[in-house]
């Protein structure tokens, strides 16, 4: 992991604070996403993902503490070159062609790739229609189209999935992946799309009620768990959620299937076990919001203090 150590991390936080509408929605965040790969950013309605987004994007300062990506404070003229946001809104001019559009990219950015834009553009928007008169999922193809032709280092993308058809977010997802292995593109991207996520994204973190409730590496989190299954009849089910390491136990019919950490004490019965997928990992966490903050931790680097979630301020 000596890549995690080298260099300034895309995104850092330290004792995040920040308020919006009279409320703090962000409290005593400290994390550390590496540099260079692709973050899933997860969580429920209300959890922050928007709000954490938009602080590192700089359009959101801190009530407390800092946020710095690649090194750089969000809100500088450094910070704002380094890095492209897309936000759930896209705000583009409907009366601008696609066309338009791409040539206004160009001439407010320096470093403009027209060949990033146009691959994440795809072959099936007409560069000559007006924006105004794009579905919603094309308009985002447009938007994204637009901050890969900046060639940001640092792409911070507030659920670019949620109204793309199920080719459109392969192609996006593929586009994404391509960058960050060609480029070294940090990419940070909230989605509720969970199954979507495997695969994709090779860094996860996931914010609950203002509070990172897992963050580390995606291969480390699910290599951290078990997925046990067995037979009610024989695992005494009424006392396994008191056991520690037990993220979640459900029981239905005969059937008692658990979420357990690796390091956890293992119930005793008769278990098949088994590796969770992401999306199992992940509705468990979700669903749990008592069960402690799975933070990866890792040889020479400043641990992230856990932050767990408690009652919103
Ligand atoms: N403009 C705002 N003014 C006041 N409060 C806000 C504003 N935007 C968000 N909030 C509050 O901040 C908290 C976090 O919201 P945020 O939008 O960051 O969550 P999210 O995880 O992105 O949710 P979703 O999955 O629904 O997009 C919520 O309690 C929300 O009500």
């Amino acid at each position: 992991m000596s890549d995690r150590a080298e260099g300034a991390a895309a995104v850092r936080a330290d004792g995040l604070d920040v308020r919006r509408g009279g409320k703090t929605v962000l409290r005593g965040v400290c994390l550390e996403l590496p540099a260079g790969r692709v973050c899933a950013l997860v969580g429920p309605n209300g959890g922050g993902k928007t709000t954490f987004l938009e602080t590192a994007a700089g359009l959101l300062r801190p009530h407390k503490g800092t946020v710095r990506l690649l090194g750089a404070d969000p809100d500088s003229d450094s910070g704002r070159a380094r890095l492209a946001f897309v936000g759930q809104d896209k705000p583009l001019y409907p009366r601008l062609t696609v066309a338009d559009t791409l040539r206004m990219g160009r001439d407010l950015n320096p470093g403009w790739r027209p060949d990033l834009a146009a691959r994440m553009l795809g072959e099936r928007i007409p560069e000559q229609a007006r924006i105004g008169s794009l579905s919603g999922g094309q308009r985002t193809r447009v938007a994204l189209a637009l901050a890969m032709g900046k060639a940001a280092d640092v792409l911070l993308l507030d659920e670019p999935l949620a109204d793309l058809d199920p080719l459109s977010r392969h192609h996006v997802t593929s586009v994404l992946m391509s960058d960050a292995a060609e480029r070294g593109t940090s990419i940070v991207m909230s989605s509720h799309v969970l199954a979507e996520l495997e695969g994709v994204a090779d860094e996860l973190l996931l914010l609950d009620n203002g509070g990172v409730r897992m963050s580390g590496p995606v291969d480390e989190a699910l290599a951290d768990h078990r997925l046990l299954t067995g037979s009610t009849a024989e695992t005494a089910p009424q006392d396994v959620p008191a056991l520690p390491g037990v993220v979640e136990a459900r029981t239905r019919g005969r059937r008692t299937t658990l979420l357990v950490r690796g390091d956890g004490t293992l119930p005793g019965g008769p278990w098949q076990s088994e590796e969770p997928s992401l999306e199992t990992l992940l509705m468990s966490y979700l669903r749990s919001p008592e069960s402690p903050p799975w933070i990866a931790c890792h040889p020479g680097e400043t641990v992230p203090e856990a932050t767990h979630t408690g009652a919103a301020a």
